[in-house]
């Protein structure tokens, strides 16, 4: 029989979980795949007593069922009832079955239920495990040798054990050829090597044990990490093979050859596979991984050479130290010198000693095609990695040079150069790139939402528009966002322009100015709205109704009429929030006009009364004296009601009725995200 099996089946519940169990699928019961995105379905045999426990689990569901469906008092009810004769028939056989009979029963329920076992792993945020349980009685193990706990691959724990084996492959790597050839081992040394060669083997024989076969896998999508499923997995692979025969005891030998016969542990140079694995992680989790790159590269090319230095020391040593012009002359440090002699013969042709018998031909022959392919394809491989690692940059310096030449060529004025140069230089220090939205092209839709989300929600958390619509709003139009940098002094939206942007101040300062650019109306700072009042279609206001300048360098994200549209197709409440906004600004700009346009008439009455009075004087009238007395008299009730309100926004008898006083003003302002009035 095959039943599905939850892998994750090691997920603990809660009782009310556990109640829920009983309405829904063996799959459902541990949440919906929205709650719990890593989840392994696969099916398996399952084994005598974890069917039996299963069985056991279904009865105490079903039971609770039969209690909740039909309380006491209903059961009553239908005491006679056929439905109630064939629930209880059902119940007396599932009792039957829950209650082990047989000794074979008794010792199927003993057997610990495998299935349920709890593991510790990054999609089982609560787990309870045997080692847990060890762990609460005092026994702490790192989950890294916890046997029973999965190990994450992509996990620091992982990735830090992977150094360690990379570590022991690496000795093992160098010091085997090392030692067989030259004469570095000694009878007074070789303790200290094989103690080491030992603590190597036992990384080896510890990672083929108790680390590998409990890494977790990916399985149709799914993260699985089920110890036996990982175990199988992992014994299915090539590198199983590899690493097995890499640990083969050939050391034994020892007792024949003696330990001087080191080659023996050749075998310890297959577990390659790890090697690769480290760099391929450390590859992934480094934000500059060109520098494990150009490591490994370097790597290869050093050992390489290493190889020859030993072929070269071992040749000699055959043909004889110092026996003609080719061989070691066994003088100096024997390997620095043999290094010497692998690294100069292996980079260049010619200018080296000449070989005098067909060994030595084969040797120069082998060491050059190997210059002339494997190391000019590594130290290619070099300069790619450099080169992709400098491509955003060079790139950058491509764009602007290009700019810089085109400009000169049209001989545009100086200042207009040097401001490109300045947004270019800006531009580069903020986004580092001057296409943002093109590099996540090639991700799926959502992903690229979520990025743009994460990477810009400090801001936009600040809009006022996105806290008062629906978040939906915001995730519909993260990713139509461009984003723009503007220079010092740089017009954003000239009054009297067709709109065709909105914008939303990322960074820096704008200035809202007066109609005739002489008086700053609003400070726009970080999260503050502009431009939207022209591509709302209101009737009359279809073009800008303000020039709005950046203040020093800012960073802006501009969002386009018809983005704009298409969302507020769909949110008609930040369409509105977004009217009555604009209806707000046009308000306060035609009071502001009106108040402005007073204060030109009393000022002309003024200098009027003035021009009279002089007149007057002039005349020596003392029914002058009373007009002026009475003008006088009249500014100054004015200038009180100025004063009364603090200077700030002065109400007149014509927009009495639709303005607010300063301070309510203000607040309106600061709760509406409209920015600061200066
Ligand atoms: N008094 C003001 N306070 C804040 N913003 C304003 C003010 N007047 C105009 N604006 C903004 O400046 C923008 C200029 O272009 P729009 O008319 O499209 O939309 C305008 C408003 O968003």
């Amino acid at each position: 029989m095959e039943i599905k099996v939850d892998v994750h089946t090691v997920h603990p519940i809660s009782p009310e979980k556990k109640n829920d169990r009983s309405s829904k699928g063996p799959h459902e019961s541990w949440g919906t795949p929205d709650t719990t995105p890593i989840r392994n379905v696969i099916k398996r045999t399952p084994s005598k007593p974890e069917l039996f426990n299963e069985l056991r689990s279904n009865i105490k569901d079903l039971e609770q069922n039969r209690r909740s469906l039909f309380p006491t008092q209903q059961l009553r009810l239908f005491n006679n009832s056929p439905k109630k004769v064939a629930i209880q028939e059902c119940i007396t056989e599932l009792e039957e079955i829950q209650s082990p009979q047989t000794e074979c029963d008794k010792s199927l329920c003993e057997v610990p239920n495998r299935a349920l076992q709890v593991i510790e792993t990054p999609q089982s945020p609560v787990p309870s495990s045997p080692s847990r349980e060890k762990k609460c009685k005092g026994l702490r193990l790192p989950a890294l040798l916890d046997p029973f706990v999965p190990i994450d691959p992509q996990g620091r724990a992982y990735i830090s054990w992977l150094l360690l084996v990379t570590f022991c492959y690496s000795y093992n790597a160098w010091c085997v050829a090392l030692r067989a050839t030259f004469p570095y081992q000694t009878l007074e040394n070789t303790p200290i090597w094989m103690m080491v060669d030992y603590l190597c083997d036992a990384v080896y024989m510890l990672d083929l044990v108790l680390v590998k076969p409990r890494l977790m896998f990916l399985n149709e999508g799914f993260w699985v990490d089920d110890p036996v499923e990982t175990r199988k997995n992992y014994r299915k692979k090539l590198q199983y093979k590899f690493d097995v025969i890499s640990l083969l005891p050939l050391d034994i030998l020892y007792i024949y050859y003696g330990p001087q016969k080191v080659i023996l542990r050749l075998p310890r140079v297959l577990k390659l596979q790890t090697f690769w694995e480290f760099h391929q992680a450390m590859d992934r989790v480094l934000s500059s991984p060109y520098i494990v790159r150009i490591g490994k590269t370097l790597f290869y090319i050093f050992y390489l050479i290493h190889l020859n230095a030993c072929a070269y020391y071992a040749m000699s040593d055959y043909i004889g130290l110092a026996s003609n012009g080719w061989v070691y002359d066994n003088k100096g440090n024997a390997y620095i010198r043999c290094f010497y002699f692998a690294t100069k013969t292996a980079t260049s042709i010619g200018k080296n000693p000449k070989p005098e018998n067909t060994m030595e031909f084969l040797y120069m022959t082998a060491a050059w095609l190997m210059g002339v392919f494997v190391f000019a394809l590594l130290i290619g491989q070099i300069r790619d990695i450099i080169a992709t690692a400098t491509r955003a940059r060079s790139e950058y310096r491509k764009t602007v040079d290009g700019c810089t030449r085109y400009l000169r060529r049209l001989n545009m004025p100086l200042p207009l150069q040097r401001r490109v140069t300045c947004w270019f230089t800006y531009t580069w220090n903020q986004q580092r790139c001057f296409d943002e939205p093109s590099i996540l092209n090639s991700l799926p839709y959502n992903m690229k939402r979520d990025v743009a989300l994460e990477v810009h929600i400090n801001i936009l958390s600040k809009v006022q528009l996105f806290r008062d619509c629906s978040s939906s709003l915001l995730r519909d139009l993260v990713l139509q966002l461009r984003p723009v940098s503007c220079l010092p002094g740089d017009v954003l939206v000239r009054r009297g322009d067709v709109g065709h942007h909105m914008y939303i101040v990322k960074c820096g300062e704008c200035y809202v100015m007066s109609p005739g650019e002489n008086e700053v109306l609003a400070t726009l700072r970080a999260g503050s709205v502009f431009g939207e009042i022209s591509l709302l279609g209101i009737d009359g206001l279809r073009r800008r109704t303000a020039t709005v300048r950046s203040r020093g360098y800012s960073s802006l994200f501009a969002l386009s009429r018809s983005d704009l549209d298409a969302a507020l197709k769909y949110h008609k409440e930040a369409a509105q929030i977004l009217r009555i906004r604009a209806d707000q600004i046009i308000r306060e700009n035609a009071a502001r006009l009106a108040d402005k346009r007073l204060e030109q008439r009393m000022e002309a009455k003024r200098n009027e009364e003035g021009r009279r009075r002089s007149l007057a004087s002039g005349g020596g009238s003392g029914g002058g004296k009373g007009r002026s007395g009475r003008a006088r008299r009249r500014l100054s009730a004015v200038s009180e009601t100025k004063v009364g309100t603090h200077g700030g926004y002065r109400a007149t008898r014509a927009d009495r009725g639709r303005c607010v006083t300063m301070s309510e003003h203000q607040q309106t302002r600061a709760a509406r995200g409209l920015g600061d009035d200066v």
